[in-house]
C-alpha cells in the first residue's frame, strides 16, 4: 500500500511523475507525454510542444544571473527540448511572475535575452522564431515558465524510446560547463564575464582563467547544439534526448524508455574542466571535473543513438554503446561517485 503522507521530498522526480502522468487524460496525440517534448495532431500537419518552468534562488540567482542572461536560458532550454525531437523552434509563449520591486530594467533586459536567443534558433534553423503570447502575474519570487512550439517539417520525430542493441551513442554540445560556472560562483569566485564576441573553447586549448570565464558564461548563457536534433534526424537516429539533469540520469532516462542497456566510455581527459576543478579543489580535481562530466546538467548537450556504421554528423561524438542481450535500462562503465544528477526533490 502506498503511503499518501509521504511528502514529495521522499521521492525522486522520475517517482513523482508516474504518480502524475497516468491520472491525466493523454488528448490526441502523435508523440505522448514523457518525452522531451509531445507531438501533436495539427489539421495540416504536426505541432511540437513542450514546457519548463525556472526559479528565482533554484535555477538562477539574480545576484549572478542578468534579465538577458535569464531571458536566453529559459528559452534555450525549451528550444533545446524541441531541437531534441529533430524539430525546428517555431514559437515561445511566455509567463512571467515578478515581485513588484523588480526594476523595468530587469524586465527589459529579459525581454532582451528572450529575443537573443530566439535570434539564435533563427540562425541555427533558418527560419524565424517568435514570442506568439504569454501572461503576467506578481509573486514573491521571479519565476519563468517558456511553452515553446516547433515544426518538424515532415521528419519523423526522435523520441527516447529507439535505441536499439549495437547502436552508437554519442553526444553533441558541452558537458560539465554549466555545473563547472555554478561551482565557482557558489565558491564566491565569479569570473569576469567573456565579451559578445567570445569564442567557444571547448576545442581549443585555453588558460585556466579562460576555461573559467567560458565556464561561467555557459551556466549563464548555455548553448545548446541546436542543429543537431535536425541532423541527427536526417541520418537516421535511433533515440535522442537533452540533457538538462546530468549525462548519466539522463542517459538512465533513454536506456529505460528504449528497454535497453547502455555502456558509457568515461572521456580520457577533461582538460578544461580540471583546470577549474583543480582552481578550486587543488587535489581534487580530476574527480571533481569527472563528476561535473557525468552529472552536471544545464549544459543542455543533445543525447542521441545511431545504428551502428553511421557516420555521426558533424558535432557528435561517440561516447557508448547499447549492449547487446543485456537487461533493460543497465547502465554501465559509470563510476558511482562521479554520477549523481539533478532531482528537484532530494532522492534522485
Ligand atoms: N507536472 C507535470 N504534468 C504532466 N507531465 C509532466 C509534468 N512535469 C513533467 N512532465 C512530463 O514528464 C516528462 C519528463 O519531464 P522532465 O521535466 O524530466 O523532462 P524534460 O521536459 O525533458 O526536462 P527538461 O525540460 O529539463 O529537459 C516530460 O515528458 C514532461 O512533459
Ligand atoms: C542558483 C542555482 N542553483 C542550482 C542550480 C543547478 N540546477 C538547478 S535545476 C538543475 C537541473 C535542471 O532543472 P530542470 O529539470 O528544472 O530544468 C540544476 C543543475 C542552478 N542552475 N542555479
Ligand atoms: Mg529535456
Amino acid at each position: 500500500m502506498t503511503n499518501l503522507n509521504r511528502t514529495i521530498g521522499q521521492l525522486a522526480e522520475d517517482e513523482l511523475l508516474a504518480r502524475i502522468i497516468p491520472q491525466l487524460p493523454a488528448g490526441r496525440t502523435v508523440i505522448d507525454n514523457g518525452d522531451d517534448a509531445a507531438v501533436l495532431p495539427a489539421d495540416d500537419g504536426s505541432v511540437v510542444a513542450c514546457t519548463d518552468v525556472m526559479v528565482e534562488d533554484r535555477h538562477f540567482r539574480t545576484a549572478w544571473s542578468t534579465g538577458g542572461d535569464i531571458g536566453w536560458r529559459v528559452a534555450m532550454q525549451n528550444l533545446s527540448d524541441i531541437s531534441a525531437m529533430g524539430a525546428a523552434g517555431t514559437q515561445l509563449l511566455i509567463g512571467l511572475v515578478m515581485p513588484p520591486s523588480t526594476t523595468l530594467a530587469w524586465v527589459e533586459d529579459f525581454a532582451r535575452g528572450l529575443r537573443q536567443a530566439c535570434e539564435a534558433g533563427a540562425f541555427a534553423w533558418g527560419s524565424p522564431v517568435g514570442v506568439a503570447g504569454g501572461d503576467l502575474s506578481g509573486g514573491e519570487k521571479i519565476m519563468v515558465s517558456v511553452t515553446a512550439l516547433g515544426s518538424l517539417c515532415g521528419r519523423k520525430p526522435l523520441t527516447r524510446a529507439g535505441a536499439r542493441p549495437g547502436d552508437t551513442v554519442a553526444v553533441a554540445g558541452t558537458l560539465g560547463f554549466s555545473a563547472a560556472g555554478l561551482a565557482l560562483a557558489t565558491a564566491g569566485k565569479i569570473p569576469a564575464r567573456l565579451a559578445d564576441d567570445w569564442q567557444d573553447l571547448s576545442e581549443s586549448g585555453a588558460s585556466a582563467d579562460q576555461w573559467a570565464q567560458y565556464a561561467w558564461h555557459i551556466y549563464r548563457r548555455p548553448q545548446p547544439p541546436l542543429t543537431a536534433g535536425v541532423s541527427a534526424a536526417d541520418v537516421g537516429a535511433s533515440a535522442a534526448m537533452d540533457i538538462s539533469d546530468g549525462l548519466v540520469r539522463d542517459l538512465g532516462r533513454l536506456a529505460r524508455a528504449s528497454g535497453v542497456s547502455i555502456e558509457l566510455t568515461p572521456p580520457c581527459d577533461l582538460p578544461g574542466l580540471v583546470s577549474i576543478a583543480e582552481s578550486l579543489a587543488p587535489s581534487e580535481g580530476k574527480a571533481l571535473a569527472n563528476s561535473w562530466w557525468h552529472s552536471g546538467g544545464e549544459d543542455h548537450a543533445l543525447l542521441a543513438t545511431f545504428h551502428s556504421g553511421t557516420e555521426l554528423p558533424d558535432g557528435f561524438t561517440a561516447i557508448g554503446r547499447v549492449l547487446q542481450d543485456c537487461e533493460g535500462g543497465a547502465l554501465t562503465g559509470i563510476d558511482p561517485e562521479a554520477a549523481r544528477g539533478w532531482d528537484h526533490f532530494g532522492q534522485g
